[in-house]
C-alpha cells in the first residue's frame, strides 16, 4: 500500500512568537512582517521567504495544531510515520509549540497546550471513534497498542528520560532495520499507555528529567534535543477485494467486489522533536558546562544542516548523506529523506535584537523545503503476502481454465503453445452455425412457397370452375403454364416474366429469413453479454455471425477485431515507450553516476580502465537492446498501418452492402407493383376475350409496354448482379484480410515473446549495473570517509591559522575607530566601504602569512576529494574540481580553492563585524532608552522641579530622542547591509 503522494516533500512552517516582556521593555522593533493571506515572511526591509505555512505573532496553539499536525496524526491510523521537528534559537518558542514541557498538574491552561498533548488527545479520540464505528457496522473492533518513548540527546549521549536507572543509559544503541529502512533505539524503555492522561504523565515525568538551565536569553532553556515518540500498532479487519470470475476464468482486469475482510496489522511512529536552541554561543553568554553544551548542540545542528543540504541539493541528486556524523542526524534518518511525513516548524523571534538569529533560522528552514521523503504505509508482511497470493491464484485459475478449454497446450518440447485445434474447432463451429442459419432461412422460404402454392391452386380451381380456363387437366389452356404455349408469344412472355418474379421473390424471402435469424442472434447475444462486450470481445472474430458473411453483424465483428487489434497495439506501444523511458532514465542516471565515478577515478588509474571497459560494454549492450526495442516498435507501427487499411476496406464493404440492400428493396417494391398491374391486365384480357381482333391489338400494345418495362428491370437486375458480384469480391477480400489480420496477430504475439526476451536481458543488464553501482558506492563511501577526515584536518588548520591572525583584532579596532568618526557625520556607505577595504587589506596582508599554512593544506588537499555538499568550502572544492589530473590543472584548482576560502573568510569577517556593530548599536539604543527613562522620571519627580529645570529636561529629552531615532536608523541600515553581504557571497552553511 503506497501512498498517492509517496514522494512527499518535507513541509516547513514558520511560527513567529509574540514579543516577550523583556523585548517590550527594551522597546525592540519588530523586524519581521507576514504578507497577509500568503505564507510569506519578510525580514528587514526586503528579504522574503516563502514556506508551506507562516504563522504570525497572535496565532493560537489550536490553530497551529489543526493546520499542521492534525493530518499527520490521522495518517498514523493508516500506518504512515510522521515527524514534527521544532527548530529555532533559544527562547523562540520551540518547547511552547511542541508542548514538551507539559505540566500534568494542570497549571497550564487548555489554550496554551502544545502539539504533543493535543496529539495525545486526538489519538485516543480516534481510537474511540474507530471502535464505535466498527461496533455500529457490526464489524470486529480494531485493537490498538499505544506506547511511548522519551529520550534526550545531551552532549552526544542518548538519555532515556523514562528510565530511573541512570546506569543503564550507557547501553542505549541506535539500530537500523535495513529492510524497512527504519531507525530504532535499543535499550530504551517503551511505556504502554491506555489514555491521553497516561501520555501526559509520561511527558511530565520525562520533562522533569530533561536537562534545562537558565541562560542570558531563556530562564528555562533546553540544553538538549528531546525526542518524544508515540508508537501505534493497530490490528483491524480490512475489506479485501475478491476478483469476480468471468466465464473464461478470472482476468487481471476483472472487476472486484469487497465482500470479505481479513486481519491487517498496521504500525506507525510519530516523533516529536524539540531541538535545542540554534543561537550562537556568544549570545547566551554561556561559560563552563553551558558552553560545552552549546558546542555539542551546535555540532548536532551543524550535522543536521549538512544532512539537509545533502538531501535538498541540486535537482535532488543525492550522492552521500552524512547521517552518521552525529547521533541527532542518525536518529532522524528515517524522518529526513526516509519513510515519514515530516514537518519542520521554524520558530523565530520578531524582535530586531534577534535579527541575525532569525535570518539564520529562515535560511536553515528554507533549505529543508527541498527534502523529499518516500512515504509508505507500514503494513505487516502477512497481509501484503495474502494480497499478492490472492492475485496469483486468480491468474492461475484463469490459466487453468484455458488449459481445460484446450486453448493452451504443452507441446512435445515442453513449450507452451496456443492450440491450433482449438481455433479450428471454433472456426468449424461457426461454419456449422452459419449453415444452420441458412437451413432455417430455407425452411422458412419453403414454408412461404408452400403457402403460396396452395393459394395458386385455389385460384386455379376457382378460374377453372368459373370456366375461364378449360378444365380436364388441359393445362395448355392456362396462360401461366409453360411448354404448350410456346407458340403464343404473349403467354410465353408472361410466363417468363412470372418465373423471374417468382425467383426474385424466393430470393427475397430467403434474404429476409436470413436477416431475421441474424437479428435474433444479435439480440440474444446482446442480452447475454451486453453491447459493450460484443463490440469489444475479440472472440467475436471467430463468431458464427462473422463467418456467416455479409450483414450488419459481420461488419461489427470485424470492426471489433480491428478495434481489439488497435488497442493491443496501443498497449504494446505504451509499454515499449515506458520501458524505453525507464531505460533512458537508467542510462542517464548511470551516465551521471559515471561522471561522478569518473571524477573519483582520476586518482585510481588502474581501476578506472577496468571500470571504463565494463561500462563501455554495458553501454553497448544497452544500446543494442534499446535498438532492438526500437525496431520492434517500428514493426508494430507498420502493422498498425495495415490494420488501418483493413478498417478502410471494411468501411467500403459496408457501403456496398448498404447499396445492395437498398436496391434490393426498391426492386422488390417495383416487382410487387408490376405484379398487381399484371393481374389487372390479365383480368381485363380475360374479360374481353370475346372480341379477338381488338384483343390482339390491345395485347400487342400491352406486350410492347411490358417488354419495355421488363427490359428496364432486366438492366437494373444486371446492375444489381454486378453489385452483388462486387459485394462477393469484397467479401472474399475481407476474408483474405481477416486471414492477414490473424497472421499479424500471430506476429505481434511473436514480437511480444521477443520483447519479453529483450526485457529479460535488460533486467540482467540492470542487475549487473546495480552490482557495479553497489561496489562503486562502497568505494565512494570509503573515499568520502577519507575525505571527511581530510576536511577535519583542514578545518583544524584553518582555525589554527585564524587564531594566529592577530589582524582581526586590529581590523575591528580600525573599524570601530572609523565608525566613531562616521558617527560624527560621515556618510554610511563610505564607512562600510572603508570597513571592507580595511578587511580586504588585512586579508591581503594576511595572505602572506597564509602561504606558510598553504603548503600544509596543499599536502592535505589532494585531488581525491569526493563530491559532497557539506558547507561552502566543500562546495568550492567541488566546483573547482577537474576531471583529469595534471599539475597545471591542480594548481588552477588550488588557486580557485584558495580564492574561495579567502572570499568566504572576508565575508564571514564582514558579517561578524557587522553583527558586532549591530550589537553595539542595540546596546547604545538600550542605554539611550534608560537615559530617556531617567529624564522622564526627573521630569515628573515629586515635588515637581522648577519651570526652568523642567525646560532643560525637556530640551535634553528632545535631543536624546533624536539620538534614539538616529541609532534606530543605523540599526536598520546595518541589518539591510547584513542581508546584502550575506546574499552576495556563499551561504553560511
Ligand atoms: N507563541 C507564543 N505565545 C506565547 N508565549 C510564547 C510563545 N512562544 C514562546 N513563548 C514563551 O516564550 C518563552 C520561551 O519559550 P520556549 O521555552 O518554548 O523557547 P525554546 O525555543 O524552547 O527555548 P530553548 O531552546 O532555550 O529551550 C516561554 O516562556 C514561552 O511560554
Amino acid at each position: 500500500m503506497v501512498n498517492d503522494d509517496d514522494n512527499t516533500s518535507v513541509k516547513v512552517a514558520l511560527r513567529i512568537r509574540p514579543q516577550n516582556a523583556r523585548e517590550k521593555a527594551q522597546q525592540c522593533r519588530i523586524c519581521t512582517s507576514v504578507t497577509p493571506g500568503e505564507p510569506q515572511v519578510t525580514i528587514g526591509s526586503d528579504k522574503s521567504f516563502t514556506f508551506d505555512f507562516v504563522f504570525d505573532q497572535p496565532t493560537a496553539q489550536n490553530t497551529i495544531y489543526e493546520a499542521i499536525a492534525e493530518k499527520l496524526v490521522e495518517g498514523t491510523f493508516d500506518g504512515y510515520n510522521a515527524t514534527v521537528l521544532a527548530y529555532g534559537q533559544t527562547g523562540s518558542g520551540k518547547t511552547y509549540t511542541m508542548g514538551t514541557a507539559y505540566d500534568a498538574a494542570g497549571t497550564l491552561p487548555e489554550f496554551d497546550l502544545g502539539i504533543i498533548p493535543r496529539a495525545a488527545q486526538h489519538i485516543f479520540n480516534g481510537i474511540m471513534e474507530r471502535k464505535l464505528r466498527a461496533k455500529e457496522q457490526g464489524r470486529v473492533e480494531p485493537i490498538f497498542d499505544i506506547s511511548v518513548q522519551f529520550v534526550e540527546l545531551y552532549n552526544e549521549d542518548i538519555i532515556d528520560l523514562l528510565s530511573e536507572d541512570r546506569n543503564t543509559q550507557a547501553n542505549i544503541k541506535i539500530g537500523e532495520n535495513v529492510e524497512k529502512g527504519e531507525i530504532y533505539l535499543k535499550g530504551v524503555h517503551s511505556q504502554t499507555v491506555k489514555s491521553p492522561l497516561d501520555i501526559l504523565n509520561v511527558l511530565k515525568n520525562g520533562a522533569l528529567n530533561r536537562t534545562t538551565a537558565a541562560t542570558n536569553m531563556n530562564q528555562q532553556s533546553s540544553r538538549s534535543h528531546a525526542i518524544f515518540t508515540i508508537s501505534m500498532k493497530q490490528q483491524r479487519m480490512a475489506p479485501i477485494d475478491i476478483p469476480t470470475s468471468a466465464e473464461n476464468g478470472v482476468s487481471e482486469s476483472a472487476p472486484t467486489t469487497p465482500t470479505e475482510s481479513e486481519l491487517e496489522v498496521l504500525t506507525a511512529k510519530f516523533h516529536f522533536v524539540d531541538l535545542a536552541g540554534s543561537e550562537r554561543l556568544k549570545r547566551t553568554g554561556a561559560t563552563g558546562d553551558r558552553a560545552k553544551e552549546g558546542i555539542s548542540i551546535n555540532c548536532g545542528l551543524l550535522a543536521l544542516g549538512n544532512v539537509i543540504s545533502a538531501l535538498g541539493g541540486a535537482q535532488g541528486k543525492v550522492s552521500h548523506v552524512p547521517y552518521r556524523d552525529s547521533k541527532l542526524t542518525r536518529l532522524l534518518q528515517d524522518s529526513l529523506g526516509g519513510n515519514s511525513r515530516t514537518l519542520m516548524i521554524a520558530c523565530a523571534s520578531p524582535s530586531d535584537v534577534d535579527f541575525v538569529e532569525t535570518l539564520n533560522t529562515l535560511n536553515y528552514a528554507n533549505r529543508a523545503k527541498n527534502i523529499k521523503n518516500k512515504v509508505v504505509a507500514n503494513q505487516d508482511k502477512t497481509s501484503k503476502i495474502v494480497g499478492e497470493l490472492r492475485g496469483r491464484i486468480a491468474a492461475l485459475e484463469a490459466e487453468l481454465n484455458e488449459y481445460k478449454q484446450g486453448k493452451r497446450i504443452i507441446g512435445e518440447d515442453g513449450q507452451e503453445t496456443l492450440n491450433d485445434q482449438y481455433h479450428e474447432n471454433i472456426f468449424l463451429q461457426s461454419e456449422v452455425n452459419r449453415l444452420r442459419t441458412r437451413v432455417k432461412a430455407l425452411q422458412e422460404t419453403a414454408e412461404v412457397l408452400r403457402g403460396r402454392n396452395v393459394t395458386l391452386q385455389v385460384e386455379l380451381s376457382r378460374l377453372t370452375s368459373a370456366g375461364l380456363i378449360p378444365s380436364g387437366g388441359d393445362e395448355n389452356a392456362n396462360p401461366m403454364n409453360g411448354d404448350a404455349n410456346d407458340h403464343d408469344p404473349i403467354a410465353s412472355t408472361i410466363r417468363n416474366y412470372l418465373e423471374e418474379i417468382e425467383n426474385l421473390k424466393t430470393q427475397l424471402i430467403e434474404a429476409h429469413a436470413t436477416s431475421d435469424e441474424l437479428r435474433k442472434q444479435i439480440s440474444k447475444m446482446k442480452s447475454q453479454f451486453g453491447v459493450g462486450l460484443i463490440s469489444n470481445s475479440s472472440s467475436v472474430f471467430n463468431s458464427p455471425v462473422a463467418a456467416g458473411g455479409g450483414g450488419l453483424v459481420g461488419y461489427s465483428s470485424t470492426t471489433a477485431v480491428i478495434k481489439a487489434a488497435k488497442e493491443e497495439i496501443e498497449r504494446e506501444k505504451k509499454k515499449i515507450v515506458e520501458e524505453l523511458d525507464d531505460e533512458a532514465t537508467t542510462v542517464e542516471d548511470e551516465m551521471n553516476e559515471d561522471e561522478v565515478l569518473d571524477e573519483d577515478e582520476t586518482m585510481h588509474d588502474e581501476d578506472e580502465e577496468d571500470s571504463e571497459d565494463e561500462q563501455e560494454n554495458d553501454t553497448k549492450e544497452r544500446d543494442r537492446i534499446c535498438n532492438d526495442l526500437a525496431t520492434l516498435q517500428e514493426e508494430i507501427s507498420i502493422k498498425e498501418q495495415l490494420v488501418i487499411q483493413l478498417e478502410q476496406s471494411e468501411a467500403r464493404l459496408a457501403q456496398v452492402r448498404r447499396d445492395y440492400e437498398r436496391k434490393l428493396a426498391e426492386l422488390s417494391q417495383r416487382i410487387s407493383s408490376t405484379e398487381s398491374e399484371r393481374d389487372r391486365i390479365l383480368a381485363d384480357i380475360n374479360a374481353k376475350s370475346t372480341n379477338s381482333k381488338a384483343t390482339e391489338e390491345k395485347v400487342k400494345v400491352v406486350k410492347e409496354e411490358y417488354e419495355r418495362k421488363i427490359n428496364t428491370m432486366r438492366k437494373e437486375f444486371s446492375k444489381l448482379q454486378a453489385l452483388e458480384r462486387e459485394h462477393e469480391r469484397m467479401r472474399n477480400q475481407q476474408s483474405r484480410q481477416q486471414n492477414e489480420l490473424k497472421k499479424y496477430q500471430h506476429e505481434i504475439q511473436e514480437m511480444k515473446k521477443n520483447k519479453v526476451e529483450l526485457m529479460k536481458q535488460l533486467k540482467e543488464e540492470n542487475k549487473r549495473v546495480k552490482e557495479l553501482e553497489r561496489t562503486n558506492a562502497k568505494r565512494l563511501a570509503g573515499m568520502e570517509k577519507e575525505s571527511r577526515q581530510k576536511d577535519n584536518r583542514i578545518r583544524m588548520l584553518e582555525s589554527r591559522d585564524r587564531q594566529r591572525e592577530e589582524f582581526m583584532k586590529r581590523k575591528t579596532e580600525e573599524y570601530n575607530n572609523k565608525l566613531k568618526q562616521q558617527n560624527n557625520g560621515r556618510p554610511a556607505n563610505a564607512r562600510l566601504r572603508s570597513s571592507n577595504m580595511a578587511t580586504q587589506n588585512s586579508v591581503m596582508r594576511n595572505q602572506q602569512n597564509r602561504t606558510v599554512t598553504r603548503n600544509t593544506l596543499n599536502a592535505t588537499f589532494n585531488v581525491s576529494q569526493t563530491p559532497n555538499r557539506r558547507g561552502p568550502l566543500r562546495d568550492l572544492i567541488n566546483q573547482s574540481k577537474v576531471l583529469t589530473y595534471s599539475p597545471v590543472k591542480a594548481k588552477k584548482r588550488w588557486n580557485a580553492i584558495e580564492k574561495g576560502i579567502t572570499r568566504y573568510i572576508v565575508q564571514r569577517q564582514t558579517l561578524d563585524t557587522m553583527t558586532e556593530e549591530m550589537n553595539r548599536q542595540l546596546a547604545e539604543r538600550e542605554s539611550i532608552r534608560q537615559e530617556i527613562q531617567k529624564l522622564e522620571n526627573n521630569f515628573y519627580e515629586v515635588p515637581l522641579p522648577g519651570i526652568e529645570e523642567r525646560y532643560v529636561i525637556q530640551e535634553e529629552l528632545k535631543s536624546v530622542n533624536e539620538k534614539l531615532r538616529y541609532v534606530e536608523d543605523q540599526i536598520e541600515r546595518v541589518q539591510k547591509e547584513f542581508v546584502t553581504v550575506e546574499e552576495s557571497g556563499m551561504k553560511l552553511y
